[in-house]
């Protein structure tokens, strides 16, 4: 089962390798969605796969480096696309959070997202 709960942050951002006069080279902010997914079976007892509570505090701390800020400056978002944010906070997330499925990051003003399950397996050794 699949459980999943998201987080809101307001963040600026500009794109380093948009061509120059392209608005996206101009610093510009927007309104992000994060989704976090966790797979996971309920337990027998609690019935829960993973507690919210404890999910939320992790979050929040993600959150707390992404909402207000510059996302140009915060360490691994160099070129802030939506895609990097996705992959950033799967890195940032994925030792922490038993399960973590997938983080979806949606600009929903512009019906716009990516979604990411974390890297692709790594290749057999005897291929
Ligand atoms: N594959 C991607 N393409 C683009 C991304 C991205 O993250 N991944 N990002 C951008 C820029 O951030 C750009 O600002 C998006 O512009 P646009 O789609 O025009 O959306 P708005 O600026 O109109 O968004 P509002 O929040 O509605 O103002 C470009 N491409
Ligand atoms: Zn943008």
């Amino acid at each position: 089962m699949r459980i999943y709960k998201e987080f809101q942050f307001e963040a600026a951002h500009f794109l380093p390798t948009a061509p120059a006069g392209s608005p996206n080279a101009r610093v510009h902010g927007h309104s992000f969605r994060a989704r976090v997914t966790i797979d996971g079976v309920p337990g027998a007892d609690t019935g829960y796969v993973f507690h919210f509570d404890e999910l939320a505090q992790t979050m929040a701390e993600a959150q707390d480096a992404l909402d207000h800020r510059l996302l140009n400056e915060v360490e691994g978002l160099e070129a802030p696309t939506l895609e990097r944010i996705a992959i950033w906070l799967w890195n940032r997330l994925q030792n922490r959070v038993p399960g973590l499925a997938e983080i979806e990051i949606a600009r929903d003003s512009c019906g716009e997202g990516a979604v990411y399950n974390g890297p692709a397996p790594s290749r057999l050794a005897a291929e």
